[in-house]
């Protein structure tokens, strides 16, 4: 991967990971190595503005599914968010960004949160600060192909090569990643196991003690 002085180049996985699941882990397996990644960090949500709370498990425990995914792999599993006290996208990816100046950021998500970008927040402005990869998502491409933040994201499609070339990255920029689409959803698995968010409704932060604070400034080890 990318060997330059401090910069590293990093993908960012939003999620409310209520659990994680090996859909996660091999999506950004995959996208670390189409787009050349040294890092991917899961940004486990304190609480997705779009969600209802009903039905979301602690941070404490979808951080912990997180973190047991993530393990032996190029994936750090963060709750950022509560630390920097951001609720929305753009405000998590401007703070990360001043707080990380040197290193380079994409946004990744699946097409069915492309499908619903623009009820974010600024969405333009998410686009305009850091390069976005899609991954294909079984029965979202459709309808993220048709979405409206597509209509104005089109123009800034961008070919995987001028990515993977470890060339320098502008925004906005949309590449769209294909691969052997992965079914797994965290919606699936609450269905077959419905107790999994009340069995660990009382986990609070503190009682992880695996729990590993963000990675300091500026930080150039792997996980
Ligand atoms: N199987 C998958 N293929 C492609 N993208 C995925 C897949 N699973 C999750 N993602 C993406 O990972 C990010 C975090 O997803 P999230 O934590 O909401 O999991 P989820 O499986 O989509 O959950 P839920 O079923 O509760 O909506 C989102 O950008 C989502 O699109
Ligand atoms: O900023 C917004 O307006 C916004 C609206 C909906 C979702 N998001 C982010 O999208 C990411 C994916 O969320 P989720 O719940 O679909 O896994 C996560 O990082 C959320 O914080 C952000």
């Amino acid at each position: 991967m990318t060997n330059r002085a401090n910069g590293r180049r990093i993908g960012l996985l939003g999620g409310s990971f209520n659990p994680a699941h090996g859909g996660h882990r091999r999506i950004s397996l995959f996208a670390r190595e189409a787009l050349g990644l040294d890092q991917v960090w899961w940004l486990v949500s304190p609480g997705n503005p779009l969600k209802p709370k009903e039905g979301m498990a602690p941070l404490a425990a979808r951080l912990s599914s997180a973190m047991e995914q993530a393990r032996r792999a190029p994936i750090r599993a963060t709750a950022i968010e509560r630390e920097l006290g951001t609720r929305y996208t753009v405000d998590t990816l401007g703070a990360i960004q001043r707080r990380y100046p040197k290193h380079d950021f994409v946004w990744l998500m699946g097409s069915d949160n492309l499908a619903q970008f623009h009820r974010w927040r600024d969405w333009r402005g998410i686009a305009r600060r850091m390069p976005i990869a899609v991954i294909a998502r079984p029965g979202y491409d459709g309808a993220a192909i048709a979405s409206p933040a597509m209509a104005w994201l089109r123009r800034y499609r961008v070919p995987l090569a001028s990515f993977a070339n470890g060339g320098e990255w502008s925004a906005p920029a949309l590449v769209t990643l294909r691969f052997d689409p992965d079914p797994r959803s965290a919606t699936a698995i609450r269905r077959a196991d419905p107790d999994w968010a009340s069995r660990h409704a009382g986990k609070t932060l503190r009682d992880q003690v695996t729990h590993r604070p963000i990675p300091s400034r500026e930080e150039t080890t792997a996980p």
